[in-house]
């Protein structure tokens, strides 16, 4: 495994191998097309851990869209009540040897599955009667960056392409949603460099934060939970994620004067509107309360400004990269280690990878 002091190399590559994914998503979704038209499914179920999970939840709006079937996300510990005349399964693992994955797999073996990780050989691919790569190459780090991205890609371009096959969406649609996925990655590179500078120019006050949240709303809060998961995997301070409404109900009140409350603009007008009161607001109680915007116009030191394309199915590839930055650069400027005893003991007793990932 490599040292976290390499997640921002993997991170950089993203606009790029999102492209790459792109432009061969017919090679890449060939298998899972052909499975797809062979049993006509009538419910689609994802299936993963971690990293790969946050994926499949971020996945299922715009899937459910595209192939106009149910499509619901599980953790592969907690594989239960399959339903559906037809239900097709889709275990994702980017390293291709988690043991509950292997273990949800053997239970339902009974339905049709395929299986999609990021190598080509694994244990895994070895199990499964059918296979296709996520298309991202290995990420030997342990926090993904670029194996979540990805991810979600390859979820989108399998139900893209499946549905454009059966005739779900038209060749008009299907132009319009990759012409989307392309804004959207143009829009990712920029927020990319927004960030870096941003974090620079706000150092010290990163330095300070002892607990985070990240409020986004839509497929964007589902993106957010990823940008948690790499807050404890790098910096592992408490942090959370919330949909924005939900936020008000209840966690808002965990907000101290060491929070870092990240506000990811997003939703109708009138959502807006709230959502910038919040800001105001939350900003007397912490002053590292910081507004992530898209809009033009003026704003203070503390606003970082990004680019959107409004599709709430790109939202996830502007907003994530944003997290993503901040759970590398933080552990760097505090001088945190990688890893932890706790981790590294316990995993040896009851290991998550088959053979120890070995
Ligand atoms: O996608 P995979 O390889 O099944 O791994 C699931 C999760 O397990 C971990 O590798 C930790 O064991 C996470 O980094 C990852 O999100």
């Amino acid at each position: 495994m490599e040292s976290n002091a390499h997640i921002v190399e993997y991170w950089k590559t993203q606009p790029e191998v999102l492209e790459a994914c792109l432009k061969n998503s017919l090679p890449l979704t060939e298998n899972f097309v052909k499975l797809y038209k062979k049993v006509s499914p009538t419910h689609l179920y994802l299936v993963g851990s971690g990293t790969s999970l946050n994926a499949e939840e971020t996945a299922v709006s715009f899937m459910k869209e595209m192939l106009d079937i149910d499509v619901i996300s599980m953790p592969s510990s907690y594989v239960h009540n399959i339903r559906g005349e037809r239900p097709l399964l889709v275990f994702l693992s980017q390293g291709g040897s988690s043991t509950n994955t292997l273990k949800a797999m053997e239970e339902m073996a009974a339905y049709p599955y395929i299986t999609v990780t990021g190598e080509e050989t694994c244990e895994i691919a070895a199990r499964s009667p059918h296979h296709m790569i996520i298309g991202c190459g290995e990420e030997p780090v342990g926090p993904k960056t670029v194996g979540y991205t990805a991810s979600v890609m390859i979820l989108y371009l399998m139900a893209m392409e499946a549905a454009r096959a059966v005739g779900i969406i038209g060749e008009e649609k299907y132009a319009a949603v990759r012409a989307g996925l392309l804004a959207g990655i143009s829009h990712m590179r920029y927020n990319m460099e927004a960030i870096s500078g941003w974090a620079a120019d706000h150092r010290e006050k990163l330095k300070e934060i002892e607990k985070y949240i990240f409020i986004g709303h839509g497929t964007g809060a589902a993106a957010l939970k990823e940008g948690c998961l790499k807050v404890l995997e790098t910096i592992k301070y408490p942090a959370f994620s919330y949909e924005f409404e939900e936020y008000l109900h209840g966690p808002i009140l965990a907000v101290d004067d060491h929070t870092g409350a990240f506000l990811f603009l997003s939703g109708k007008l009138g959502e807006r509107e709230r959502f910038k009161r919040l800001a105001e607001c939350q900003s007397k109680y912490s002053e590292y309360t910081f507004l992530i915007t898209d809009e033009e116009g003026d704003s203070d030191e503390k606003t970082l400004r990004i680019r959107k394309t409004g599709a709430m199915y790109t939202e996830v590839f502007e907003i994530v990269v944003i997290p993503q930055y901040l759970a590398a650069v933080v552990q760097g400027y505090l001088g945190i280690v990688d890893g932890s005893p706790l981790y590294d003991e316990y995993t040896a007793l009851c290991p998550t990878k088959y053979r120890n990932g070995k």
